[in-house]
């Protein structure tokens, strides 16, 4: 039983020391103490420390990992040395996956943690970097090629950055455009002369309710036209009524095919009745008066002949009125002012009396004739 109670009384102290340890077994917890454990701490860290640890580690920032590192190494007193370690260790995973991407930009961390950064050489950073990295590039890639309009957020990252600022150039002009707008309709003088020329072109492409006013307009550009026409039809009218009007209605068999049937026969005296069957001499004076009134025929002159017209009046299309405004006279001028293009002598070439002389000349013929005698 000795032995018992001694290994009791052994055990019971060894389990109060453990539980309560005198101050003096824990000489150093000072300041060197607190350097030293940091380096070994912040190895440890690293090398345990899965990727993933460390991508879920720069959000929750320096104290949540100070907690869990500090119970591994020192239960007790290192809690304190532990959060500077745990601080450091966690930019140190943040810093190389900025210095890849931006380099630049990422300064301010390389400046606070740049031990961490010599360390980051030895350790494979720049493979698990690479895939951080890809989302970054596009970031600077888009911000240089800048027509892409969603790019304010890599433009504000890239401030610093020269390439940025074009596009925002790009992007802001049109919502200068857009503003340009109601400034010339606020201020029309200064504004107008410069801006509006341009842009309103643009505005109109690009609003819609103009374009409906636009599409009315196109037509409109053409309909000018027609407008004009609608103008025009009463002209148009006019002359169907007109030769509708000068036409006039033939009775039945005096066609123009009956007046050639008429003329093909020569037996039928077209020329008039009482003249010689050759051409005689026709003056003015005897043309004026065979005007076809009191019963006498009625001759007209076209091109130096004389034509008897009366058989022709029943057939004219043109009805017996208008062939009358030329008796007893030259029709030369209205025959060709209504229808040029009529073959004068080949409708009335059976109807020639003879051809017209003047006075002097008849005379003079006459007394040829007497003298002769
Ligand atoms: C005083 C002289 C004359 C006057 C004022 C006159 C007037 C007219 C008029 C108004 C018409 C209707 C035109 C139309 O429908 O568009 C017409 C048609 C016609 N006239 Fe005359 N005319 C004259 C002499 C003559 C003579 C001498 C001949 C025969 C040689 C002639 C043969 C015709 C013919 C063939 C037509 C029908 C033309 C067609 O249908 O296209 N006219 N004339």
């Amino acid at each position: 039983m000795g032995w018992v109670g001694a290994a009791t009384v052994v055990a019971t102290t060894c389990f109060i020391l453990y539980r309560h340890p005198p101050a003096s077994w824990f000489p150093e917890p000072t300041a060197a103490d607190r350097s030293r454990p940091e380096p070994a701490s912040e190895e440890k860290e690293e090398k345990a420390a899965p990727r993933a640890a460390r991508d879920e580690e720069p959000a929750p920032s320096i104290t949540p990992e100070s907690q869990p590192t500090a119970p591994e190494d020192d239960p007790t007193e290192e809690s304190q040395t532990t959060p500077k370690a745990s601080a450091s260790s966690i930019p140190a995973l943040d810093v190389p996956s900025f210095q890849l991407n931006d380099g630049e930009t990422d300064k301010k961390s390389l400046v606070t943690q740049k031990a961490q950064q010599d360390k980051t050489p030895q350790i494979t950073i720049p493979s698990p970097e690479p895939p951080s990295t890809t989302p970054s590039a596009p970031l600077n890639i888009m911000a240089k090629p800048s027509p892409s309009p969603s790019t304010q957020p890599p433009v504000a990252k890239d401030a610093s950055l020269m390439p940025p600022p074009p596009p925002p150039s790009r992007l802001q002009p049109p919502t200068l455009q857009k503003q340009s707008r109601p400034q010339p309709q606020n201020s029309l003088s200064p504004p107008a002369g410069r801006l509006p020329p341009p842009r309103p072109s643009a505005s109109n492409t690009l609003s819609p309710p103009p374009s409906a006013a636009s599409s009315l307009r196109v037509p409109q550009g053409s309909r000018p036209a027609s407008n004009m026409n609608s103008l025009s039809p009463t002209p148009v009218t006019f002359k169907p009524i007109k030769k509708a009007s000068k036409r006039a209605v033939l009775e039945p068999g005096f066609s123009p095919l009956d007046w050639a049937a008429l003329t093909s026969n020569p037996n039928h005296k077209l020329r008039g009745a009482n003249l010689p069957p050759t051409l005689i001499k026709v003056t003015p004076s005897m043309l004026k008066s065979q005007n076809g009134r009191k019963g006498s025929d009625a001759w007209t002159s076209y091109q130096g002949k004389v034509y008897n017209i009366s058989p022709y009046l029943p057939f004219h299309p043109g009805g017996k009125g208008e062939l009358l405004r030329g008796a007893g006279k030259d029709s030369g001028k209205l025959f060709l002012e209504i229808h040029p293009w009529v073959n004068w002598d080949a409708i009335l070439g059976e109807c020639c009396v003879g051809i017209l002389v003047s006075e002097h000349e008849a005379v003079e013929t006459e007394n040829q004739l007497d003298a002769m005698d």
